[in-house]
């Protein structure tokens, strides 16, 4: 499976934040994805989880099971964590393991109350979300990743609010989730050690194309020039 980005435009408002951009994702590897405050990270992250269309370009998840829909292989974590406030944190996470889960058959996913210990929760299902701590809800919010198994994480700042130990168990649940051949796009300020993987800078990016009006990155030919650089471990 791999995720194939090709000649994508966003435009917010009246402003162009990018266009001709390309890239792709293999099974087993994540992107990281940077620039500046504005640049564009989390439009392109809804571009890609399918929440808006894009002014012109295609995304293909190539690969995919054709019986599923591209939404329904996608995990997307935005900024806000979109818990229900009044409910327990265990039934906000039952609600989107029903909502995202594709029934008891599903290979390595956890039950609630094992995700909720997996990311340091355990004890509080019975808490409302609202007393939870930013970080507590943050935690919260990545179990969803664990309950309902879908190969392709969009993330934004996932590790917005999380102590050095929540960080860390983000860095390993994203890396065992690229392990066994999943795929990952995660928009960040922090430095994140996520294993194999390449990096994306939005606004290097939009300033070559505000550079060359034709469009496309420099060579124009190469879909892939958007990568900055390429860290692997
Ligand atoms: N609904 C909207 N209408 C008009 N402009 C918008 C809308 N949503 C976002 N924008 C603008 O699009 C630009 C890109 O926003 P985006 O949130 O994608 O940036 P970002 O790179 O994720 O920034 P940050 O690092 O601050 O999170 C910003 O200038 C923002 O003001």
């Amino acid at each position: 499976m791999r995720l194939v980005v090709r000649e994508l435009a966003c435009r917010r408002g009246a402003r162009e934040l990018f266009r001709g951009l390309g890239f792709t994702v293999e099974a087993g590897r994540a992107l990281v994805v940077t620039g500046p405050n504005g640049a564009g990270k989390s439009s392109l992250l809804r571009l890609l989880a399918g929440l808006a269309p894009p002014v012109a370009g295609s995304i293909r998840l190539e690969g995919a099971p054709e019986s599923d829909t591209f939404g329904e292989q996608v995990h997307y974590l935005g900024h806000l964590d979109a818990h229900k406030l009044a409910l327990s944190a265990a039934d906000n996470l039952r609600f989107w393991r029903d909502l995202l889960g594709r029934g008891p058959s599903q290979g390595s996913v956890l039950g609630v109350e094992a995700a909720m210990e997996e990311v340091g929760l355990g004890g509080l299902g019975a808490l409302p979300v609202a007393v939870l701590s930013a970080g507590q809800k943050r935690r919260l919010a990545l179990a969803r990743l664990l309950v309902a198994e879908r190969p392709l994480w969009i993330l934004d700042e996932p590790t917005t609010a999380l102590d050095s130990s929540a960080q860390a168990l983000f860095t390993a649940l994203a890396r065992a989730h690229t392990a066994k051949g999943g795929l990952l796009v995660a928009a960040t300020h922090a430095p994140l050690d996520l294993g194999p993987s390449e990096s994306l800078d939005i606004g290097a990016h939009a300033a070559r194309t505000a550079r060359d009006p034709d469009g496309g990155d420099p060579d124009g030919v190469d879909p892939d020039a958007a990568f900055a650089g390429e860290a692997s471990s």
